[in-house]
């Protein structure tokens, strides 16, 4: 580390895509976060995991570019929030949260919703897009597995339809980092186990970008996900691999409760004891 203007700035900011140092957000006597360091690296995918309330969405909206901190210092893809412009920082983050979703109109067509983020615009405005767009968005689409939805209006979808119409839209300009809240609530047992594939084959592809995904259970942490932080009350209870952190005791502890996790394959439950 070498300071700079009295920051701890790491050595390695380039290869970093988020870098938090003793971050935190107030709004009156609220502390939504207190004394965060966080880093993540390029080829990192993380998962944020805490009970309601813990500040899961106040870090992803500052990773988003989309809030500044009160205290310390955040780097988002080595830019330091307060001292860039925002606007075309967001340009280079995928972010899919249920904001973005009410915010798109009904009767838009599902490939135009995909197809417009690479305009940073909701709702299509031209009447023809490049040839390169169009099929990106087609790709997309067929990764997702929606392929088959592209003509329908979004207002249409079931919500599992929504989410994956959602994570192509925030791929579709080729992202740096991808940025998912929450991705399967609302989501029945089998939409949520599909979108819970999809995710892992995304996270298993060394060229997607670095993802981090917030969720309260470990049922949805899709296999490949590599590390994990744990938060409680706006505080870091623990971080780092997953295999390190994702322990019936560190749950526990983040939980408030005696929760016993279990692994099955690659994948996690949780139930309390
Ligand atoms: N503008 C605000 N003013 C005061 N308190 C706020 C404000 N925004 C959020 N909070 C509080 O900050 C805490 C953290 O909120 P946040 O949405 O980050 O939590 P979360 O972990 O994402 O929760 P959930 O799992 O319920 O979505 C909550 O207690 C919330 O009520």
């Amino acid at each position: 580390m070498s300071p700079v203007n009295d920051v701890a700035v790491p050595e390695n900011l380039a290869d970093l895509v988020i870098h938090a140092s003793g971050v935190g957000v107030r709004r009156g006597r609220n502390n939504l976060l207190a004394d965060i360091n966080w880093s993540v690296e390029l080829d990192e995918r993380w998962v944020v995991l805490g009970p309601n309330g813990a500040g899961k969405t106040t870090l992803l909206k500052l990773a988003a570019a989309e809030m500044h901190p009160t205290t310390g210092v955040v780097h988002v893809l080595g830019e330091r929030l307060g001292r860039v412009d925002v606007f075309e920082l967001r340009t280079r983050i995928g972010f899919t949260s249920a904001a973005v979703n009410n915010r798109i109109p009904p009767e838009e067509k599902v490939r135009d919703v995909v197809i417009s983020a690479g305009y940073a615009v909701l709702g299509r405005w031209r009447e023809s897009y490049d040839e390169l767009d169009t099929d990106r968005a087609e790709e997309l689409l067929t990764t997702l597995g929606i392929a088959h939805l592209a003509d329908r209006s979004y207002g249409t979808l079931s919500e599992g339809e929504r989410k994956r119409t959602l994570i192509a839209r925030s791929l579709m300009t080729d992202p740096e980092m991808l940025l998912l809240d929450e991705p399967a609530a609302g989501l029945d047992l089998g939409g949520r186990e599909d979108l819970v594939a999809r995710l892992s084959e995304l996270a298993l592809d060394p060229d997607a970008p670095a993802m981090v995904l917030v969720t309260h259970h470990v049922e949805e942490i899709p296999p490949g996900f590599t590390h994990a932080l744990l938060l409680s009350e706006g505080r870091e209870v623990t971080s780092g691999l997953i295999d390190d952190v994702l322990t019936s005791e560190n749950l526990s502890k983040a939980f408030g409760q005696d929760l016993l996790l279990q692994r099955s394959g690659d994948r996690f439950f949780a139930r309390r004891r």
